[in-house]
């Protein structure tokens, strides 16, 4: 999937643009508070309908306007077009794909998936769990159409498993127990086989990227898995009913890097941290495009964010050679540093919130 057209009115400090990105590397560049940033929330917006800088939407919504609109033109690999739109104010959320509203944010992650890589993104590893769950989700609802339908019913038995245990009625816990226990554990199953597909082609690009050996990546499921999960609940029961909530399932699974059977996070420099975050990144959207489906765009904020000009060169590289739609900002052309072996790609100014292509040779 690639992006022929965007479209941005009212995000940030942009009233108004349009673009016509290349389908391979788009390198955005300007000064501090011009835009670039903005520019990403508004691809961001469009695949998820959601900011990645504000929790409300209101803050992202042009001062002087009362809703946002982000429109895109995208073409599949197989020739097909799509067009895609959301608008957003205060209280609603339209989404429009060729011509049709429709009620699911889903289908916009399904129409246009999207991997971001900004400098919040390096909690990953350095974070609670949380981020390494939604982290490895994104990758398994691409992976397998198993997961949504079974996570949603898992949440759904978890927050009345968790309203019983408030509450102190344990007469019903067996039936919910069972349900979570059903759900939870295609759940799992869902990401072990994503994780079985994944992981050569993360060790592949961090081996690229970092040359690191011995790294392993392994779920930590978010009960003992020696024993089932309906198990660990019944034997949690008394445990759960003391703190009013589930202690063991998927909703508390994590994510385990390890170098040399200890956890990277504690072991690596802070550019290597970076590093293994770009490839985690990197490894979804190449594990996407590995499959029957359209690959994923990339947004990358602060490229040259806290990385040396050599880790640059050879992201640039792997990002190079991947064959997929990337969308890459810095303050300055020269943070991108030698473009002359990425064809076809494309350069934009960002002034004052209004976006010019710019010269490829700079
Ligand atoms: N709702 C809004 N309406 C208008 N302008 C806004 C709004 N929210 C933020 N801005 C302004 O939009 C500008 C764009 O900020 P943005 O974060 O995109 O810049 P940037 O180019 O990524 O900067 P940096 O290099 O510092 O990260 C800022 O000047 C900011 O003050």
């Amino acid at each position: 999937m690639t992006v022929t057209r965007l479209d941005i009115a009212s995000v940030r400090n942009i009233q108004h643009a349009t673009l016509y990105p290349a389908p391979t590397l788009n390198f955005i560049y300007g000064a501090n508070a011009s835009g670039k940033s903005a520019l990403l929330e508004a691809i961001f917006l469009l695949g998820r309908a959601r900011s990645f800088r504000s929790s409300s939407i209101k803050p992202v919504i042009h001062f002087s306007h009362d809703h946002l609109l982000v429109t895109a033109q995208t073409v599949f690999a197989g020739g097909a077009h799509q067009h895609v739109g959301v608008r957003l104010d205060n209280k609603a959320c339209e989404i429009r794909i060729n011509q049709q509203t429709l009620p699911n944010k889903s289908s916009l992650a399904y129409a246009l998936p999207l991997q971001l890589i900004y400098p919040k993104s390096y909690e990953l590893l350095d974070g609670g769990p949380q981020a390494r769950r939604e982290f490895l989700d994104w990758g398994v609802f691409h992976h397998d159409p198993a997961f949504l339908p079974a996570w949603r019913h898992y949440k759904k038995a978890l927050a009345q498993r968790n309203a019983l245990l408030k509450n102190r009625q344990p007469e019903h816990l067996k039936v919910w127990s069972q349900e979570l226990s059903y759900y939870g554990t295609i759940v799992t199953d869902c990401r072990r086989r994503y994780l079985e597909a994944f992981i050569p082609v993360f060790q592949s690009i961090a081996g690229q990227l970092l040359g690191l050996p011995s790294m392993t990546l392994s779920l930590s499921p978010g009960w003992d898995d020696s024993e089932s999960l309906l198990h660990a609940l019944t034997a949690d029961a008394e445990k759960d009913l003391r703190y009013g909530f589930t202690q063991s399932g998927p909703h508390r699974a994590d994510l385990l890097l390890t170098l040399d059977r200890l956890p990277a996070r504690d072991i690596v420099s802070r550019g290597q941290l970076k590093l293994l975050v770009i490839s985690l990144k990197l490894a979804q959207v190449q594990r996407l495009n590995l499959t029957e489906q359209d690959a994923a765009c990339i947004l990358f904020d602060d490229f040259a964010a806290e990385l040396d000009v050599a880790n640059r060169a050879k992201v640039l590289e792997y990002l190079t050679g991947m064959q997929c739609q990337a969308f890459i900002t810095a303050t300055s052309p020269n943070d991108f540093g030698d473009l002359s072996t990425s064809h076809n790609h494309k350069m934009f100014h960002v002034e004052h919130g209004r976006i010019n292509p710019a010269d490829c040779s700079m």
